[in-house]
């Protein structure tokens, strides 16, 4: 049996004669909060739609539960729920009975509506119009509407686009409960790593349709090389200084220097050196780069 809640293998796609999705293999751990990362237009969106067979694959590409897709399609959809784009919501209609709508339609007991209502923290509001929800309740109720059918793979494309701070946080610490508690597998997309690097077990990085990085997100942290972050006067001169006798200079402000850190010992040299050739250094500290940058550095490079 699979332990991935998806796998795609090799994966390619094309809109006519532009390539989107380029020899991609997804590989998404059951129980995983999945990152799936790329900046605008690198082919998340397609990837997502292809997952829910909303767009056909080649044959052989796509495993969700370790089924494939197309010869799996009704079977494979009823254990996935998703959130891609604007969620479904009748605005004149409460958030409540939205949800038993779709308790309806699918054939479930009306009470499930509550059930999902508390799951998102939409008790409260359950009998306020949903055109009057705030963008995250619309997006919690998005959410709950996934989730009616108890889908064990939840596909969130950018759930947290447009929403202020609080609004993130909810969402995020939404799908914590549903991974830990609830034991789903979340595929959540989006362009800033910030958003999700506190919640996501695994990281996918992709750019124009290229897998770049796949890994745990501790295997992301790794990636990160630690730096020597290095306040001194006189910055200019420090860092022509710290060239010459032989230090690699990352970056200089005006009030730092950054070299790459080698080990402790090494970063005790350079303040000594520094000290005895007159800088004053005021501050000498390990860094790591930051995610954000990484992931920057990542997608530039491709
Ligand atoms: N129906 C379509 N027909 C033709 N090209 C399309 C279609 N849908 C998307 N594309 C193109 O496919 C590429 C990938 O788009 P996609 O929406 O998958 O990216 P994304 O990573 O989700 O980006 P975003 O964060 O902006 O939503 C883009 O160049 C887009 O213009």
């Amino acid at each position: 049996m699979s332990n991935y809640a998806i796998e795609t293998v090799g994966l390619n796609f094309n809109f006519g004669n532009q390539s989107i999705v380029k020899d991609l293999s997804l590989q998404v751990p059951k129980g995983s909060i999945y990152g799936f990362l790329g900046p605008n237009g690198a082919g998340k969106t397609t990837t997502i739609k292809i997952l829910l067979n909303l767009l056909k694959s080649p044959a052989d590409q796509v495993f969700v539960f370790g089924k494939e897709i197309n010869s799996n399609r009704i079977a494979t959809l009823k254990r996935i729920g998703a959130l891609v784009e604007q969620p479904a919501i009748y605005g004149h209609l409460s958030g409540k009975e939205n949800l038993i709508n779709r308790c309806i339609l699918l054939g479930l007991k009306k009470t499930k509506a509550d059930e999902m209502l508390a799951l998102v923290g939409l008790t409260e509001a359950a009998d306020k119009k949903a055109g009057k929800y705030s963008l995250g309740m619309k997006q919690r109720l998005g959410i709950a509407l996934a989730l009616v059918s108890d889908p064990e793979l939840l596909l969130l494309d950018e759930p947290t686009n447009g929403l202020d701070p609080n609004g993130i946080i909810e969402i995020r610490n939404l799908m914590i409960e549903l991974a830990t508690k609830h034991h789903k597998t979340i595929l959540v997309s989006s362009h800033l790593l910030a958003e999700i690097e506190r919640t996501a077990t695994h990281v996918g990085i992709i750019n124009k349709g290229q897998l770049l990085f796949q890994g745990t997100i501790d295997e992301l942290h790794l990636l990160s090389k630690p730096m020597v972050e290095i306040e001194v006067d006189q910055t200019e001169e420090a860092a022509k200084f710290l060239a010459s006798a032989g230090y690699e200079i990352t970056s200089k402000s005006e009030i730092k220097i950054t070299t790459p850190f080698s080990s402790s010992t090494e970063s005790g040299k350079i303040n000594t050196l520094l000290i005895k050739n007159g800088f004053t250094v005021s501050s000498l500290s390990k860094q790591r780069k930051d995610l954000e940058n990484l992931f920057l550095d990542i997608t530039k490079n491709n």
